[in-house]
């Protein structure tokens, strides 16, 4: 990190900071190299790359599940492992990583967030009963706590390890698109629910592929690629010429033409970018999305 980065990363140190990671996995192969970038408490901050470039290897090496070959990662001021000791960090998986035949129940996953609070025994207690069902009411899940996981749509099952990690009561979540295939409605109320978290002085890194929402609710852009190409405020981050470096040719692009100004889509997921005069707009709170799915002229 320059000066001025490592100035900002101490001023924000209260959240996270990844300062020059490097990870390589066993087959040799380095997948992260020299990362850095910096969340002050209080964010959501968007992870924004391609497959593959390295999202999901972020979030291992945030959780521990992996050990970069250089460089550090701080959480609240503290190294990984103590982060990670005191329940401070959770983690909301992608629905492929989760084997949903497992004979579990909602309640049960949720109170899987407590496990870190309680003895060895695991024998759940008063507070962790109320944590359990504060969270559910959270996410707004009670009347389905007693369902098998397996018998959930994917927006529930988004929910449930929502509540997971708020019963665990952590600082630092991390979402693993949380928005893929859920309906524009549940996007919508988990987006609510990560900004009361925001304002409860939590810090979120959420990987996502729709673009179009990311302006909506993420004060922060991590634009990856191998490495950190830009980090920032979402309003100085998230913009044409980082997102073009960002996904190279990949991305979809639109250009409509009729107005005063130029209009550009770029479309990632179902959720496309709309960029007006080289500025990204905010989209409209309910997208036409299988008309714009559809119109792909490429
Ligand atoms: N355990 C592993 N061993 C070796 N290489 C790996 C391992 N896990 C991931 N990779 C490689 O690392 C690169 C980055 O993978 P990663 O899963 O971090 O990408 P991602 O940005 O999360 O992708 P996606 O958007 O598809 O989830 C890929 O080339 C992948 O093949």
């Amino acid at each position: 990190m320059n000066t001025i980065d490592t100035l900002a990363a101490s001023l924000d140190g209260a959240g996270m900071v990844v300062s020059g990671i490097t990870v390589t996995y066993r087959n040799g192969h380095t997948v992260l190299h020299d990362a850095s970038f910096h969340l002050p408490l209080g964010t959501i901050a968007a992870l924004v790359g391609v497959n593959g470039s390295g999202k999901s290897t972020l979030f291992k090496a945030i959780m521990g599940f992996v050990r970069p070959v250089a460089g550090d990662i701080r959480l609240l001021g503290m190294p990984v492992t103590r982060a990670l000791r005191q329940n401070l960090v959770a983690y909301v998986p992608q629905a492929e990583e989760v084997d949903w035949n497992f004979p579990v129940l909602v309640e049960d996953v949720v109170m899987m967030g407590r496990y870190g609070h309680m003895g060895l025994l695991r024998r759940p207690k008063a507070a962790d009963r109320d944590a359990v069902e504060q969270a559910l009411a959270r996410v707004n899940m009670i009347a389905l706590r007693k369902r098998q996981i397996g018998e959930l749509s994917g927006g529930q099952k988004k929910r449930v390890f929502l509540a997971r990690a708020l019963a665990q009561n952590s600082k630092v979540i991390l979402l693993d698109e949380p928005f893929t295939g859920v309906d524009v409605t549940t996007e919508e109320q988990i987006i609510a629910l990560l900004q009361e978290l925001r304002d409860e002085g939590r810090v979120m890194l959420v990987s996502t592929h729709n673009l179009g929402s990311v302006p909506e609710f993420c004060d922060r852009t991590i634009l990856i690629k191998g490495t950190v190409l830009a980090h920032g405020t979402t309003e100085e981050t998230f913009n044409q010429a980082n997102l073009e470096q960002t996904f190279g040719g990949v991305l979809r692009h639109f250009m409509l033409s009729g107005g005063a100004l130029p209009i550009g889509v770029i479309s990632d997921d179902e959720r496309p970018l709309i960029i007006e005069g080289g500025q990204v707009q905010r989209r409209a709170s309910q997208p036409q999305r299988k008309q714009e799915k559809h119109d792909d002229p490429a």
